[in-house]
């Protein structure tokens, strides 16, 4: 599903208006009357009123002049309050504004915070607000009496029904601007817009409803997507096939590269996600001294023995490797390999060398990093990289609160830098894309914070790249069954105390379920 930024959804509302023609009166009519139609229904049991209207000076406080003349028309009890001077009001909002007063819609200016806050005082009842401040014209923290119309909105205890997105919310990457409308239905136009889908923003939207306002489908069709919300529908089709006829070679063999002394676990959650995502085959290659606990770990997974120093990778273990990638059709590398010298440069010559699609997660990362300019001249290199905030805070000398600042971003320019797919992991997980698109998935929840869930993702990843998908679709997939899986383990267990191996134990029901159709899409 695509997700707009505020600019790309200017430039729609610009081609309806001005190269086909349809007056931006007739969009705003149609959000307003679809945004109205929608609160009528959701909020049946709150008829007739009062409803109280808070409008903005801009055109999201004239889908609020609309919404308040169709409920005034429906019966309803409705109370405009709007947060300027009359002057102020131009364009559509004004000419919708004028029709709302001619037909004695109850509108009263308080153009500052005195007259707000005395309106507010002398409000009786009100059983539902509308919020029509900010939409996605906001992009600057909000000033003045805005700000404290949103904390009365925030503490008023009543529902609370955003026009387009919550106010104080920026539409492009959900940051909240100083102060932000915490909303319990957002009903957005034409498309959900990006920083809906992303923290904090998305804590603000509550329930997320799109409204078609009549632009036509073939512009939206026609708009770029840089930007996807992940849905079933799009991620199901890229399921490997499972042939009847099938064999263990059918499905790919994944050499891990994993482990070291006291970091056993991670290369066992990373084999083992292999084999449940369906790979046929997984060989896991660990030092030496760890192999033996390995081997009796786990049983599905074959396991080499490589040489080490000190219980990890050693340089001399490259021969080995180079012997091992030969009949793989894939690699996962990092889980629990250490950062010691050898170590380091093992994988960096075995990520410039091994022809294999690769995913790189962990310690692997933290031997690329910082500034892997290499990565760049590995011909045909075909990388996907994990990393958690931390790690891709090594990988690019950026800092952590840089980072989540701008999430899409930061990993935008990395996976467009570099030339790989980058996964940057954490709440709301983004998938970029080496074009520079970006995949973000909806799923997930906070007891996946927990060790090794990382190490089931690369396993995952490996198991799809190992069965033939390519790294773009091998990253998309694997992130959206890893949220799946561990959603359905919170329905059941709650969301604190989940292991990434019962993760994984769920991992083949959850694709059933979606290869099956049986997947509903949340959008927020
Ligand atoms: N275009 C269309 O065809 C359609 C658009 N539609 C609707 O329009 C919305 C976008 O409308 P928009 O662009 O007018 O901006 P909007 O979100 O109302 O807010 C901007 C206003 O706030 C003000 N302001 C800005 N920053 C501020 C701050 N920090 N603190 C305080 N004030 C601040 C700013 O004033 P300024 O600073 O420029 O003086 C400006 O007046 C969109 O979300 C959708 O709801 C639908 O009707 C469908 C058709
Ligand atoms: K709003």
């Amino acid at each position: 599903m695509k997700l707009l930024t505020a600019a790309r959804m200017r430039e729609l509302d610009r081609q309806a208006i001005e190269d086909l023609g349809i007056p931006g009166v007739v969009l705003m009519e149609n959000a307003g009357r679809g945004a109205a139609e929608r609160l009528a229904r959701c909020y049946a049991e709150f008829f007739p009123g009062p409803v109280l209207i808070l409008a903005g000076k801009g055109n999201n406080g004239g889908d609020g002049y609309v919404i308040a003349r169709h409920l005034l028309n429906w019966g309803w009890q409705v109370q405009t309050l709007v947060l300027a001077e009359p002057s102020a009001i131009v364009g559509d909002a004004s000419v919708n504004l004028d029709i709302l007063t001619r037909m004695g819609g109850q509108v009263a200016f308080v153009p500052d915070e005195h007259r707000l806050l005395t309106a507010l005082d002398e409000l009786g009842a009100t059983r539902l607000v509308v919020d029509a401040l900010f939409g996605t014209g906001l992009c600057a923290p909000v000033r003045g009496h805005y700000g404290r119309a949103i904390d009365w909105i925030n503490a008023c205890g009543r529902p609370v029904v955003a026009v387009d997105i919550p106010s104080g919310v920026d539409a492009t990457h959900g940051s909240l601007l100083g102060k932000a409308v915490r909303a319990d239905l957002t009903l957005t136009f034409a498309a959900p817009k990006l920083g809906q889908a992303l923290y904090p923003g998305w804590a603000q939207v509550g329930t997320l409803e799109v409204l078609d306002i009549g632009i036509p489908a073939t512009l939206l069709a026609a708009c770029e997507e840089d930007f996807r919300l992940v849905t079933a529908a799009e991620v199901g089709p890229l399921l490997p096939a499972r042939p009847a006829t099938g064999h263990k070679g059918t499905f790919g063999h994944l050499l891990v590269v994993a482990g070291s002394r006291g970091k056993t676990g991670a290369a066992a959650l990373a084999a083992e996600g292999g084999l449940r995502m369906g790979a046929g085959l997984v060989t896991l290659g660990c030092p030496l001294s760890v192999q033996p606990a390995m081997a009796i770990k786990l049983t599905e997974v074959m396991t080499a023995s490589l040489a080490e120093v000190d219980g990890a990778l050693a340089l001399a273990a490259g021969e080995a490797l180079r012997d091992l990638w030969r009949d793989k059709e894939a690699l996962a590398v990092g889980p629990g390999l250490g950062t010691s010298e050898e170590t380091t440069e093992l994988v960096r010559k075995l990520v410039r060398e091994c022809p294999l699609p690769m995913v790189i997660d962990a310690d692997g990362l933290n031997a690329l990093g910082p500034y892997p300019s290499f990565l760049r001249d590995i011909p045909d290199l075909q990388a996907v990289l994990t990393p958690h905030p931390g790690e891709m805070s090594r990988l690019t000398g950026t800092s952590v609160a840089d980072i989540e600042a701008d999430r899409v971003g930061a990993a935008r320019r990395f996976a467009l830098d570099y030339r790989v797919t980058l996964v940057l992991k954490g709440a709301r997980t983004i998938v970029a894309l080496p074009d520079g698109r970006v995949r973000i998935t909806a799923g997930g929840n906070p007891g996946m914070a927990s060790g090794g869930m990382g190490d089931a993702l690369t396993g995952i990843i490996g198991g799809l790249l190992a069965q033939g998908l390519t790294v773009e679709s091998a990253a998309v997939l694997g992130v959206y069954l890893h949220a799946l899986a561990g959603d359905r383990l919170a329905v059941r267990q709650g969301n604190s105390g989940l292991f990434a191996s019962d993760l994984l134990r769920e991992l083949p029901a959850a694709r059933a379920a979606l290869a099956a159709g049986e997947i509903e899409d949340r959008l927020c």
